[in-house]
């Protein structure tokens, strides 16, 4: 066996037991910032540098994709190169590729399309219709959510009656579900829940692949392991069955996802269904002052259903967490932007060092108004993802019919976008033809001489099957992705009816279009076998979550369920107001005041260094001005770890907002007093070498006057001055043991430390 490398010394005493213990299964459970993240990396480098399995024998699974990017560039670190063919990602990306080389084996073939959420809608909606149900009254979406949970409890189409008919909804779900499911696998569609019950069906049916993929995959990893749902606690159970090399981490108080069906029972289950299961605590948190582990703390240990564990911290106590208490949203907005120009100039943050987390994307619009006119360069994560936008969507729908014919949805989609005069009569009466023949619409246009319809509609129908052979024709013969991708714009008409519309919306579309064009150029150039369902089916996966940059000089804002997993290290939890955070009921369905909770402690344990919470005293909500209540979680947080600043306009509007509030302690003027002595920069991943240089934006740059460095070979050290610009920019540092030097800043990969 290789000697042991040295990067298992970045790992505490616990966090080396958990890595070094390969064989078996093993649980961790521990609190947020307990490095299990951390853990995970580091023992896929060391099973691989131990040679205890190949990259392509390991299967990771993480939340997000972007975890999983990230986890895969700090192995590629620490072992090299080779980790680039771990089988790493979503349990929907993972899967779907299994899908890909498995689909013939359950009726699919490899180029299966992907149903986002609102894909699948569409489907429910035109078979509502179909069954004489008004799509007004019963609400697709609400059909949908209901089939969606009932594929994540496994519960088969005809089994759905015996478990749940109790309500015309139930029934009209349980006759809409089989028929759901059977369009699917006409239109050769999964949708994403299929992505993790399908491998679950092709496993039983199929005992040799699933021996198979139980022989390749010799180590399954799980990260957020109490965010898993039942069927994907099922896979990754059959898989492991062979080996029983499972190591699962989570952490049950951040579990905030059970309205997607994820369960905590699958931690507590873990050991009853692995006897031998080994376990090891994680107790030391790496990410949060005192004040902040105190603060969460004290919120977590209010919920009866937690596991119970210890976590401290060595890092400093840190500041007191400060209550903002605003008049209203903008007052609100504009006190953090305040703060955020502050702490910059003062403590030397970058904007990358900010996030603002809310419960609910909309409270972001205020925000985005209030940054913009005050000059704070922000990144919104959430809201509409580019790949839902409807043009985007409709390229891709025409994309995939030159490999997917028989996909329906995507052909209704847009059979007549832009308008070509296929319209909904004549739509009706090919689909009825398709339906009646138990064929795939596309076999009718396809055929459409055979079918009496409308004579002009049947010369656009001709135009546009000739235009997606053409186009087929091409894909056969080799052409590049973005040439046929052009040609298509041009050929159905589609950009230029966008042009021609010149309205600041279509230029909008037609710019997005141009985006996509160069995805796919990236695509092309960056793949060894860029197929077209292989970008179809990748793209179809990506969450908007995805796409956040952490280097980029900006604030984050997304929704606290989006921020799991990520740490920063000035937070601003905003909008803590009772039905808003906790929220307010919906549909009657009582409110989950633990999973709430759980949200909070997720928001809280995101700061490392500094933390705010705000609320509001009045919010504008359907064009009026409510009243609002302090959330009841502030009044949970230990008091001595907080302090309320109550803002000036507050005073000024308190004749109008008296009575329940809680009158706070300070006054509107008091200001943080700030603790001079910390660090400017916290030193950040010592052993992953990242080197932040700055020098194309001066304004990011934290390599100024008066910051601690270090140098790989000179070490610690102080920049006394600096001088030139850009690229040339030298400065002098003083160096703790070798004295005074002079370097050019580009090429001295200095390291700020704390
Ligand atoms: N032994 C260690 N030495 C130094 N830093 C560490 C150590 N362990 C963890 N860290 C750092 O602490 C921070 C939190 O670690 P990590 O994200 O792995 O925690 P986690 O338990 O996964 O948190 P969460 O529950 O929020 O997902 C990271 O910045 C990580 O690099
Ligand atoms: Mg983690």
């Amino acid at each position: 066996m290789p000697k042991e490398p040295d990067f298992i010394h970045d790992l505490n005493e616990a966090q080396q037991r958990a890595v070094r213990h390969t064989e078996g299964p093993l649980l961790i459970v521990a609190g947020a910032g307990s490095g299990k993240t951390r853990v995970l990396t580091y023992r896929i480098a060391y099973l691989i540098q131990q040679q205890k399995a190949a990259p392509n024998d390991i299967l990771a699974l993480t939340f997000t994709n972007k975890a999983a990017k990230e986890m895969k560039e700090r192995i590629q670190q620490l072992i090299g190169d080779e980790a680039r063919r771990l089988w790493m990602g979503t349990f929907h990306s993972v899967f779907s590729k299994i899908l890909r080389f498995e689909a013939e084996k359950i009726g699919f073939t490899s180029n299966y399309s992907i149903y986002d959420t609102d894909d699948s809608k569409n489907a429910i909606k035109q078979l509502l219709r179909e069954n004489n149900y008004d799509p007004k009254e019963i609400r697709p979406r609400t059909i949908q959510r209901l089939i969606s949970d009932a594929k994540n409890e496994l519960i088969h189409p005809d089994h759905y009656q015996e478990k749940f008919v109790h309500s015309t909804l139930d029934d009209i779900t349980a006759n809409i579900y089989g028929q759901y499911v059977e369009r699917l696998k006409h239109n050769n569609a999964m949708d994403f829940d299929d992505l993790l019950v399908k491998p679950i069906e092709l496993f039983q049916q199929h005992e040799g692949v699933l021996e198979k993929y139980q022989d390749r995959f010799k180590y399954i990893l799980i990260d957020e392991y109490q965010d898993t749902n039942h069927a994907q606690y099922k896979v990754t159970n059959m898989l492991a069955r062979k080996y029983k090399n499972l190591c699962v981490v989570g952490d049950d108080a951040q579990s905030i996802y059970s309205f997607r069906g994820a369960d905590i029972r699958n931690i507590l289950d873990f050991k009853s269904d692995y006897e031998e299961a080994v376990e090891i605590p994680l107790e030391q948190n790496y990410r949060s002052t005192k004040a902040i582990l105190k603060a969460a703390d004290s919120i977590i240990k209010r919920n009866d259903s937690q596991l119970n564990k210890t976590l401290w911290t060595d890092n400093d106590m840190g500041d007191a967490i400060t209550v903002l208490d605003n008049y209203d949203e903008r007052d609100e907005a504009n006190r953090v932007a305040n703060y955020i120009q502050e702490l910059k100039a003062r403590k030397g943050y970058g904007y990358n060092d900010f996030a603002v987390l809310y419960r609910t994307n909309y409270q972001s619009r205020v925000y985005e108004e209030t940054f913009r006119r005050k000059g704070v360069p922000y990144q919104l994560v959430g809201g509409l993802s580019f790949y839902q936008r409807k043009e985007i969507k409709d390229v891709l729908a025409y994309l995939t019919l030159l490999i997917n014919p028989d996909d329906d949805t995507n052909l209704i989609r847009i059979i007549n976008e832009p308008s070509r005069g296929i319209g909904n009569k004549s739509l009706h009466d090919l689909m009825a033809q398709a339906r009646a023949g138990n064929q795939s619409l596309w076999r009718v246009l396809e055929n459409v001489g055979e079918i009496d319809l409308y004579k002009p509609a049947e010369k656009s129908v001709r135009e546009f099957v000739s235009m997606i052979n053409d186009l087929k024709k091409d894909l056969k013969n080799g052409r590049k992705l973005i040439n046929i991708t052009k040609k298509l714009l041009e050929q159905s008409g589609y950009m230029k009816s966008l042009v021609e519309e010149n309205s600041p919306k279509s230029m909008t579309r037609r710019e997005n279009i141009l985006e996509l064009q160069n995805a796919i150029s990236y695509f092309e150039k960056n793949n060894n076998n860029p197929s077209l369902s292989s970008f179809l089916q990748e793209i179809s996966l990506i969450t908007d979550t995805d796409k956040y940059d952490e280097e980029k000089p900006a604030v984050t804002m997304m929704t606290v369920h989006a921020a799991k997993g990520l740490e920063f290290p000035v937070v601003f939890v905003v909008g803590l107001e009772e039905e808003l955070f906790p929220v307010g009921s919906r549909d009657n369905e009582e409110v989950n005041i633990e999973e709430e909770r759980r949200l909070f402690y997720v928001a809280i344990t995101r700061a490392e260094e500094v933390l705010f919470f705000s609320h509001c005293r009045s919010r504008y909500k359907y064009g009026e001005e409510q009243r609002k209540r302090r959330s009841r979680f502030l009044d949970e947080v230990s008091p001595d770890v907080v302090r309320t600043e109550t803002g000036a306009s507050i005073k000024q509007n308190s004749n109008n907002l008296n009575g329940d509030q809680k009158e706070s302690s300070d006054s509107g003027s008091t200001k943080i007093e700030y603790d001079w002595k910390k660090p400017l920069y916290k030193k950040k991943n010592r052993s992953s070498n990242t080197t932040r240089i700055y020098y194309d934006n001066p304004d990011e740059d934290p390599f100024q006057v008066g910051a601690r460095v270090e140098h790989n070979v000179f070490g610690p050290g102080k920049i006394i001055s600096r001088s030139g610009q850009g690229e040339k920019t030298k400065v002098v540092i003083y160096f703790k043991e070798r004295g005074r030097k002079t370097l050019m800043l580009r090429v001295a990969k200095l390291q700020v430390i704390g």
